[in-house]
């Protein structure tokens, strides 16, 4: 009854289904197993709620914000985060009924990460929170939608850029619907990598981090970068601006549309370990060539993360900080409140 029921809801996903002439019956079944794996309106739909979610994004990037703390101190996460998530979730979920969903702010809230067969919208309705929180102007909006666990599509948002990329499993890739290509890049003495930071402040993933820093710009290699979202990072690689990206740590909702950003601009999306990409591993390197993207794996260690689909994570606790845009300073709440 399920299956028949999802069966259902993927034709009516697909694109103008009924819209056949009623005489040709096997055209119809022809065009039907076709249109069967064309979620182009979905994808319209996930870029129209996209665009509504940037307009309250940018409206809080310039107001007070309480931020709430999750895994580490690092890890923040604020009302607009959850706020963005909801409203996403809601508007699809009306839509798409039967659709599933990964989001980051409602793992954060006890829900369970389970990535299924069914067509599933994976959300990060902030990539970028810590740049949110200071006002650094790189945020983004990362929705990926999978079927058969399968990316179909990938929609990245850098809201204060306007930037829009998007990518459609064969179809190419795009920012503002413009085309987009890797550099094609071969050579790692001629590369300009992008990597991350992250929240993890152990002494392991510490000095991993540094020391993955100093094997690599001993190589030597032209420059590393950090722009404080990993879905942008990626899709930096997807328009050439830069060579190749790794992280370690990151989860699915941060890289998953901007995988398939980077594949379908020509890229290459692979573990740290040189093996096949998997989103729940928590660990990536995506590069214009797959000789890039190998080496920096000859080269680089990765600390140990719990795999996303294994992720068990206790709720935010209550507030500890306060940007303001009065001051712009960062005040302690609490008791006995203190400006710094
Ligand atoms: O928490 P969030 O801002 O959505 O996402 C974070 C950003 O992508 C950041 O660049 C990366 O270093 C972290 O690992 C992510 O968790
Ligand atoms: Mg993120
Ligand atoms: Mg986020």
């Amino acid at each position: 009854m399920l299956c028949l029921a999802i069966f259902l809801e993927e034709l009516h996903s697909s694109f103008s289904i009924f819209a056949f002439p009623a005489s040709d019956f096997s055209s119809q079944i022809l065009q039907r197993t076709s249109i069967m794996t064309d979620w182009t309106e979905c994808m319209n739909y996930g870029i129209h709620i996209a665009r509504e979610a940037r307009e309250a994004i940018l409206h809080a990037f310039r107001i007070k914000k309480a931020v709430m703390l999750k895994s580490s101190p690092a890890d923040l996460v604020t009302e607009t985060d959850q706020r963005v998530e909801k409203m996403l979730i809601s508007a699809i979920h009306e839509k798409y009924p039967l659709h599933k969903f990964i989001g980051e702010e409602s793992v954060a809230a006890g829900e369970q990460l389970i990535l299924t067969d069914s067509p599933t919208w994976i959300i990060d309705p902030i990539d970028g929170t810590t740049n949110f929180v200071h006002r650094f102007p790189f945020v983004a909006i990362s929705i990926a939608f999978t079927v058969k666990k399968q990316t179909e599509f990938g929609i990245v948002y850098s809201c204060v850029e306007d930037r829009l990329y998007s990518a459609q499993r064969g179809r190419g890739a795009f920012c503002n619907d413009i085309p987009i290509t890797t550099s094609g890049q071969e050579d790692i003495t001629k590369s300009l990598l992008v990597t991350e930071i992250g929240s993890e402040r152990d002494e392991l993933a510490l000095s991993i981090m540094t020391s993955n820093l100093h094997r690599l710009l001993e190589i030597p290699i032209h420059g590393i970068r950090a722009v404080g979202t990993a879905a942008v990072d990626m899709c930096l690689i997807a328009t050439g601006g830069a060579d190749a990206y790794y992280h370690i740590g990151m989860h699915c909702w941060d890289i998953a549309a901007s995988a398939l950003i980077v594949c379908e601009a020509g890229g290459v999306v692979i573990d740290t370990n040189g093996s096949e990409f998997d989103m729940m591993a928590r660990r990536v390197i995506a590069a214009s060539s797959s000789s890039v993207a190998h080496r920096i794996s000859q080269v680089i260690r990765a600390f140990p993360c719990q795999r996303d689909d294994e992720l068990h994570a206790p709720p935010p606790k209550k507030s500890t900080i306060d940007h303001t845009t009065d001051s712009n300073k960062v005040h302690k709440t609490g008791s006995g409140q203190r400006r710094l």
